[in-house]
């Protein structure tokens, strides 16, 4: 989640937050990403202990979901950005407001991959 992402919520954060369930984590790592039109969305919950701040991520969504219909969600990547040291994966989330697929043509009027 970008610093002004969280900003626009009240939190002040100088880098970025990233969750990464490589190691940690639970169902909620099974979600895929889709862009703009997933079906959940993100609250970020902060909770307070006496040394520290511990962010919890709660997910809901605005409609009924169907048995085994997919969730989704929008990871907020940023296909355009050809600083980050990771490379984002080749979203086929085939939704029409997919970034991936606007990045691909605006990257073949530039003559890049
Ligand atoms: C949190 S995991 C999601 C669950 C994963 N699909 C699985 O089966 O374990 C995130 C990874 O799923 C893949 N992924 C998720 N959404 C995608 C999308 N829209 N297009 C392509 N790959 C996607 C990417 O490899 C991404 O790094």
């Amino acid at each position: 989640m970008s610093p002004s992402y969280l900003a626009c919520r009240g939190i002040c954060l100088r880098i970025p937050l990233c969750l990464d369930a490589t190691f940690f984590g639970n169902a909620a790592r099974f979600i895929n990403h889709r862009c703009c039109d997933g079906i959940l969305v993100d609250v970020l919950v902060t909770i307070e202990s006496p040394d520290r701040h511990y962010y919890h991520v709660a997910f809901f969504t605005s409609r009924a979901v169907k048995p085994m219909e997919e969730l989704t969600w929008d990871y907020r990547i940023d296909f355009d950005d050809d600083t980050h040291p990771i490379e984002a994966f080749k979203c086929l989330c085939g939704s029409p407001f997919c970034r991936r697929a606007a990045s691909s043509k605006k990257r073949k009027k530039r003559g890049r991959k």
